[in-house]
């Protein structure tokens, strides 16, 4: 484990797991509740990135998710010919390398991955994937779909909403039937050079983007430690949607995971709809720093908590302004949108 990047806050949810699940309805906070709260307040106004630990996912979960992510990506091309094909209706599936691209204004991504979302609502088709596969993928998104409900509690305080409304994140995560869970590979690069490494026109890994949901919650292996992953800082100019964000190259910080049990959380575009911007949706990307990394197969693991699909996303009224930025808009509606563009590929990998 390293230790990560001093400027990213690191916040416990340990406050939150207690012998009634955390609850903090009806019950006054605790101090330690409204202090994780606070950090959490201070963090998504500056950017949305922060290291997340005790949140009730363990080291051991992680690593044994990791080892069976690896077993389907070292199958051949001819194997995984025979995976379902990613459908971007339901978006679960395995995706080809170098098919989607995050910023459309990029080539594609230099990435593979597989999704899945709750069995209660999609079937998760295993076809073609090693033994037990699926079963350890179900398993690990049981724990993380436990482990958000502490996050959306904790998050309903550090919006300081009224008690009876502590719900709130949690009310739009009834059903569980937008979020993804995806699992992602980076193979190395043959071709890299250091001057090829962040140019507009470069394929990056992944390319600046703003993740579509409420936050997303990411893990790294623990051999390339997320390597390459960069946020960019809100007061470098990052915007809400990451348009545009190709040609301006700099105020981007490294995010190095810590691995383990220690997850890194992002914000996305709809809480900075919720919040009429008071927290931000902060632009990231992947890039390979250096060739030690160009020749090291990168893994990472990405919850992407995108609310339920009829959910209405509007301006909270406690953020509400003479003027709102944003209309209001199913979150289904807008998750589907993102989805489709960055399946718009320019041209070809290189
Ligand atoms: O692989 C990573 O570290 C970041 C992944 C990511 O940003 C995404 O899939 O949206
Ligand atoms: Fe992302």
């Amino acid at each position: 484990m390293n230790g990560g990047n001093s400027e990213l806050p690191t916040v416990s949810l340990a406050s939150f797991i207690g012998e009634c699940g955390g609850c903090v309805v009806g019950d006054e906070p605790t101090p330690e509740q409204r202090l994780t709260a606070g950090q959490i307040d201070a963090v998504f106004r500056r950017h949305g990135f922060l290291y997340l630990t005790d949140f009730g996912v363990s080291e051991e979960d992680v690593r044994v998710v990791f080892n069976n992510m690896k077993r389907l990506f070292a199958l051949n091309d001819e194997e995984k010919a025979k995976l379902s094909k990613f459908d971007p209706r339901t978006n679960t599936g395995f995706s080809k390398f170098a098919t989607e691209a995050l910023n459309t204004l990029r080539p594609p991504d230099l990435k593979e991955s597989f999704n899945i979302r709750s069995r209660k609502h999609y079937t998760n088709d295993y076809t073609g994937t090693p033994e037990g596969f699926g079963d350890v993928a179900e398993s690990f998104w049981d724990k993380l779909e436990e482990a958000s409900r502490r996050l959306f509690i904790a998050c309903a305080l550090a919006m300081k909403l009224p008690r009876e409304d502590m719900r709130f994140f949690e009310r739009t995560f009834r059903r569980f039937d937008f979020s993804t869970l995806r699992m992602l590979h980076f193979p190395p690069v043959e071709d890299f050079s250091p001057d090829k490494l962040t140019r507009d026109g470069d394929a990056l890994r992944i390319g600046e983007h703003t993740d579509f949901g409420m936050v997303t919650l990411l893990f790294h292996d623990a051999e390339s430690a997320g390597e390459g992953l960069q946020v960019k800082k809100a007061d470098a100019g990052a915007g809400n949607d990451a348009s545009g964000v190709a040609g301006t190259n700099t105020g981007w910080i490294d995010a190095i995971s810590r691995g383990g049990a220690t997850a890194i959380v992002n914000t996305g575009a709809l809480i900075a709809r919720w919040t009429n911007d008071e927290w931000r949706a902060t632009a990231h990307r992947v890039v390979v720093p250096n060739d030690a990394a160009a020749g090291r197969d990168r893994y990472s693991l990405a919850f992407f908590l995108d609310p339920d699909k009829d959910e209405v996303i509007e301006t909270h009224p406690r953020f509400s302004d003479a003027v709102d930025k944003y209309k209001p808009i199913t979150s289904g509606g807008f998750v589907q949108m993102k989805i489709e563009e960055m399946l718009k590929v320019q041209g070809k990998a290189t």
